[in-house]
């Protein structure tokens, strides 16, 4: 991806906020920095990525299949400064068919299932459909596999 410099003195965003659709992403850059996380609802902390790492975003299909223990991070591309950033992500899309479904020993008594087993497919279209759009991206997951109340095994 390649972020344009915002207009000198302006702090502009590059992407809005959501969470990833893949299953999980690998995210590099070339050290102009710019991809902010949510900590807390509406606190911001910017990343900096040194020039040996990466960074590993949990997708929503992952959280899904790690029963909520993994959390799928909001994130944003927020520019400023004079630079351009080029970035590069790597997603995981798993073969057509793969069914997203946490494994059983993560569900039990503390840990209720939280949601329906899902084709990735079928989440994938649904979270870039029409009506998909008027949800915000971090309720998307909610909104298509949501169990409640959660059921226990
Ligand atoms: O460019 C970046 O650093 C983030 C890209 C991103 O979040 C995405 O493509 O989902
Ligand atoms: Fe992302």
């Amino acid at each position: 991806m390649k972020y344009m410099a915002p207009p000198p003195g302006e702090y502009e965003r590059g992407l809005f906020a959501h969470t990833d659709k893949p299953v999980s992403t690998i995210i590099c850059d070339d050290h102009v920095s710019g991809l902010e996380i949510e900590v807390n609802d509406g606190q911001w902390i910017k990343l900096s990525l040194s020039p040996s790492s990466f960074c590993f975003v949990v997708g929503d299909p992952l959280k899904a299949w790690s029963n909520g223990r993994l959390k799928a991070v909001n994130h944003r591309v927020m520019m400023s400064g004079d630079k351009d950033r080029l970035s590069l992500a790597a997603f995981a899309i798993p073969v057509e068919g793969t069914v997203i479904k946490a494994p059983k020993e993560l569900i039990d008594e503390q840990h209720p299932q939280l949601y329906k087993d899902f084709d990735f497919m079928d989440f994938f279209l649904f979270a870039f459909s029409d009506p998909a759009k008027h949800i915000d991206s971090g309720e998307q997951l909610q909104a298509y596999a949501s169990l409640s109340p959660p059921v226990s095994h």
